[in-house]
């Protein structure tokens, strides 16, 4: 006999995604749809040929508009030390105040690329498909800027932690 699966409850989700850890990112765009920046800890490799990595953006999020209009963004990398950064990209800051913490430049597309990134990737959005309350956007490397040196920073049970290479 065929059991029904029993869904897992939401909480527990989280409770156990909080035990998955994570690079934090701040994801930017720039264009038509104006400027706009967002954390995001859903970021993954999905190919190299091309190369393509994931970013899932909630569609509830203020700056959903702003990424759908200008079809380009860049993942940046925060190093070790950058938490409140991460922060600030994640709460309810105006977005003026959320892009005047840093230095920014640009690369291939003019979104903005964090000059004090452990890495940034610079794309453009060839795919996007809606699962739950999520897009995933599916983005090609058009170019990368990396520091010349870095350490990480890592999300995991809802606190942020350094990596320091040895
Ligand atoms: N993928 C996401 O959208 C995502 C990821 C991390 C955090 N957040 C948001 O940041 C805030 C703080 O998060 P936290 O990690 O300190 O505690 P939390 O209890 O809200 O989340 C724990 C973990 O669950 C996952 N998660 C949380 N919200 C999610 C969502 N809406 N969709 C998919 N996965 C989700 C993430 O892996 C997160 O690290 C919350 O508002 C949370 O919703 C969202
Ligand atoms: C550590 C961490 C990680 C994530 C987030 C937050 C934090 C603190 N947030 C939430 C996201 O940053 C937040 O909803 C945006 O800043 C949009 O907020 P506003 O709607 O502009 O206030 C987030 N949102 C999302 O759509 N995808 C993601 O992967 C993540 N990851």
């Amino acid at each position: 006999m065929q059991q029904t699966p029993i869904a897992v409850p939401r909480s527990d989700y989280r409770d156990a995604m909080a035990r998955l850890g994570a690079a934090v990112n701040i994801i930017t765009t720039d264009g038509p749809g104006g400027r706009a920046g967002f954390t995001a800890s859903a970021v993954c490799s999905v190919t190299d040929e091309p190369p393509t990595l994931l970013v899932c953006l909630n569609r509830k999020a203020s700056v959903y508009a702003a990424f759908q209009a200008n079809g380009v963004l860049c993942v940046n990398v925060l190093a070790a030390g950058q938490q409140a950064l991460s922060a600030l990209f994640g709460g309810k800051t105006p977005m003026d105040e959320r892009f005047a913490a840093s230095r920014w430049s640009a690369l291939a597309t003019g979104a903005p690329v964090l000059e004090a990134a452990a890495v940034s990737f610079d794309c453009r959005v060839v795919r996007s498909t809606a699962v739950g309350t999520h897009d995933v956007l599916f983005c090609e490397a058009v170019a990368i800027r990396s520091a010349d040196k870095a350490q990480g920073l890592v999300y995991f049970d809802r606190r942020y932690h350094d990596l320091l290479a040895a």
